[in-house]
C-alpha cells in the first residue's frame, strides 16, 4: 500500500554509501546536500498516502486490494491514461515540476515492462516472472526507483567491450549461487542517492561482444558495493531558503554510480547477457512511452510555474499591459500550450494492443521530447529578457534585511507598487533560482539531455512519425499537372488532410 513520508525516510537509513565533498555521508536524511530533496519526496509520499487524496491518486492493488499509487498503474485503456495523468499532474505540482526522477518516473517504465513481460521472456520465462513480481512489489511497497541506463562518457567511439579496461562500463563479472556479480560504472543516477532501488541497464545501443553488459536488474541502493558519487550540491551551497528557494528544496542530485562487485540475486534480474532483450525493453514495451509521458506531465507543470513567474514579474514591474510584453507573454503561453496539448493528445491518440496495454500516442510523445530542448532554452531567455537587471539588482543575501542600516535602503529602493522590498526580493530571487542559478543551469542541461541527446530524440521522432499522409499529398499534387497543364485528377481523400499524425 502507499507509504508515509516517515516510512520512506526510514527506508533511506540503510547504510548506503553516498559520497560528497570528499566524505562518506552518514545519514542522508540529515545531510545539507540531501535533506531538502528528501523532505520534498517525503511530502510527496504523504500526499499520496493521505486518505483525502485516495480517489484521485491511488487505485486498488490487484494483489492486496489496498490503495497503491497510480504511478504504478499498467494502463489498459485511454481512460486509464487520463486517470493516471490527472494523478501524475497533482504529484508533479507537489514539486513544481522540479524533480525529474521522483518516485513516479521509473515507476512508469516498470509498469510498461510488466505489461509486456513477454519481451523479457525471450531470455527465459523466469525473467518475465521477475519483472512482474518486481512490479507488484514496487507497487505494493510503494518503492522509489531511479535508473542508470547509460555508461559513463569515457570513449564513445568504442563499444563497451573494447574500452581500455573491460570493467569501466557496468557489466557482469561472475555468477554466484543465487545471482550475479556486477562491476563497473554507469551515469548519471539522478535521485539515486535518495531512492530505494536503482535500475541498471543500457538504453544506448550495445554491439555483439557486449554481452556482459547486456543486463537489466533492480539493485537496492544500499546493497554492498554500490557507491554513489554525487555531484556538487546546490542545496548545500545555498546561503538560505529565502535566497535559493528551489535549490534548497528540490536539488534531487545526480551521481556517478560505481557497482563495485555488487551481488544481484536472480529474482531482481530482468535480462542477462541478452543484447536483444536489453534493446527491445525500451520500445517493444510501453515502458519508455509511459515513463516519458510522465516526464512531460512534469515538464508541463514546470513550464506553467515558469510562465506564472514571468507574468507575476511583469505585473510587479508595471509592464504587463505594454503590448510588447503582452506579446512576449503570449508567445511563452503558446509554448506552454503546445506542450500541454501534446500531452493531452497522447491520450487522444492512445492505442490498446493485443496484450491489453494502452500506449500513449507515440508521435505526440516524441514531438514534445524533440521540441523540449529548444523550447526550454528559449523560455529561459524570454524570462531573463522580461526581468532585465532586476534579477541582479538584489541584496547579497537575506542577511541584508537583518541589518537595519542596510535594510532601510533596500526597503526604500528595491520595491514596487504593492510589493514591499521583502516581497519583490523574494519573487526575483525565486526567478533567479529558476533561470540563472547553478540549479537553474543544471535544469537547462537536464531538459536538454534527460531523454537522450537532442539528435537522438529527433531521430526517434523521425521513426515515430508517419510521413505517409504528407507523401500522399505530394504525390497527389505532382500527379495533378504536367508540362501540358492541369490533369483531371481527384482531390486527396479528406481523411489524409484531417489526421496528419495518423495518416
Ligand atoms: C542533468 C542530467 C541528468 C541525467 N540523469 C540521468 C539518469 O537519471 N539516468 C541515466 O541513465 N542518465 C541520466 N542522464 C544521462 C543522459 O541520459 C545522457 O546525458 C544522454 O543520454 C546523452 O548521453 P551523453 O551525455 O553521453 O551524451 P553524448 O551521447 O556524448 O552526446 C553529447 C553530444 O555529442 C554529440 N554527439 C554524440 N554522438 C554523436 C553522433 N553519433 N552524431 C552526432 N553527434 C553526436 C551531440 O552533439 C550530442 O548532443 C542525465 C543527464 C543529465 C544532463
Amino acid at each position: 500500500m502507499t507509504r508515509s513520508g516517515d516510512q520512506y525516510l526510514e527506508g533511506l537509513r540503510d547504510g548506503r554509501q553516498v559520497f560528497i565533498d570528499g566524505e562518506l555521508v552518514g545519514d542522508i536524511t540529515r545531510h545539507p546536500a540531501f535533506k531538502g530533496a528528501v523532505r520534498s519526496v517525503a511530502a510527496l509520499y504523504d500526499t499520496v498516502d493521505d486518505k483525502a487524496n485516495r480517489d484521485q491518486l491511488t487505485f486498488a492493488s490487484p494483489a492486496t486490494g489496498e490503495p497503491v499509487s497510480l504511478a504504478h498503474l499498467i494502463p489498459r485503456s485511454p481512460a486509464d491514461l487520463t486517470r493516471r495523468r490527472i494523478a501524475l499532474k497533482v504529484m508533479a505540482e507537489q514539486t513544481f515540476g522540479l524533480m525529474g526522477r521522483g518516485p513516479e518516473h521509473v515507476a512508469g517504465f516498470l509498469a510498461g515492462f510488466a505489461g509486456h513481460s513477454h519481451v523479457f521472456a525471450a531470455g527465459g520465462e523466469h525473467f518475465a516472472r521477475n519483472v512482474e513480481a518486481f512490479h507488484a512489489k514496487a507497487r505494493d511497497e510503494d518503492l522509489y526507483m531511479t535508473y542508470t541506463i547509460l555508461p559513463p562518457q569515457i570513449d564513445r567511439s568504442k563499444p563497451a567491450h573494447q574500452q581500455a579496461d573491460p570493467h569501466l562500463y557496468a557489466g557482469v563479472v561472475a555468477e554466484r549461487d543465487g545471482g550475479i556479480v556486477v562491476r563497473g560504472a554507469q551515469m548519471l543516477g539522478t535521485g539515486t542517492a535518495i531512492s530505494d532501488y536503482v535500475y541498471l541497464s543500457n538504453i544506448a545501443p550495445l554491439q555483439p561482444g557486449d554481452e556482459a553488459y547486456a543486463l537489466a536488474a533492480m539493485v537496492p541502493v544500499g546493497a554492498p558495493g554500490v557507491k554513489i558519487y554525487a555531484r556538487r550540491s546546490y542545496a548545500a551551497a545555498s546561503s538560505s531558503l529565502f535566497d535559493y528557494p528551489v535549490s534548497a528544496r528540490f536539488d534531487e542530485t545526480d551521481s556517478l554510480l560505481v557497482y563495485d562487485d555488487v551481488f544481484v540475486p536472480w529474482e531482481h534480474v530482468f535480462a542477462y547477457r541478452n543484447l536483444d532483450v536489453v534493446k527491445r525493453q525500451w520500445f517493444a514495451t510501453a515502458g519508455h512511452l509511459l515513463g516519458n509521458n510522465q516526464a512531460q506531465i512534469r515538464f508541463w507543470t514546470k513550464l506553467e510555474f515558469l510562465i506564472g513567474l514571468a507574468h507575476r514579474v511583469a505585473e510587479m514591474n508595471g509592464s504587463v499591459n505594454l503590448p510588447p510584453v503582452k506579446g512576449a507573454l503570449g508567445e511563452m503561453a503558446a509554448q506552454v500550450a503546445t506542450v500541454t496539448g501534446l500531452v493531452l493528445a497522447q491520450e487522444q491518440h492512445a492505442t490498446v494492443d493485443e496484450h491489453g496495454v494502452a500506449w500513449p500516442g507515440r508521435a505526440e510523445c516524441f514531438a514534445n521530447m524533440a521540441l523540449q530542448p529548444d523550447l526550454y532554452a528559449k523560455l529561459l531567455v524570454m524570462i531573463r529578457d522580461l526581468c532585465g537587471g532586476g534579477l541582479i539588482q538584489l541584496p547579497s543575501s537575506a542577511n541584508d534585511f537583518a541589518n537595519p542600516a542596510i535594510a532601510a535602503d533596500v526597503n526604500r529602493f528595491v520595491q514596487s507598487p504593492g510589493y514591499p522590498a521583502t516581497e519583490r526580493v523574494k519573487l526575483l530571487k525565486l526567478v533567479w533560482d529558476m533561470v540563472g542559478s547553478e540549479f537553474a543551469s543544471r535544469h537547462h542541461q537536464y531538459e536538454m539531455f534527460y531523454a537522450g541527446a537532442p539528435f537522438v530524440v529527433k531521430m526517434r521522432m523521425y521513426d515515430a512519425y508517419d510521413f505517409g499522409a504528407g507523401r500522399r499529398l505530394v504525390d497527389t499534387m505532382l500527379d495533378s499537372y504536367d508540362l501540358s497543364g492541369l490533369r483531371d485528377t481527384a482531390l486527396p481523400p479528406a481523411g489524409d488532410a484531417l489526421d496528419p499524425v495518423r495518416g
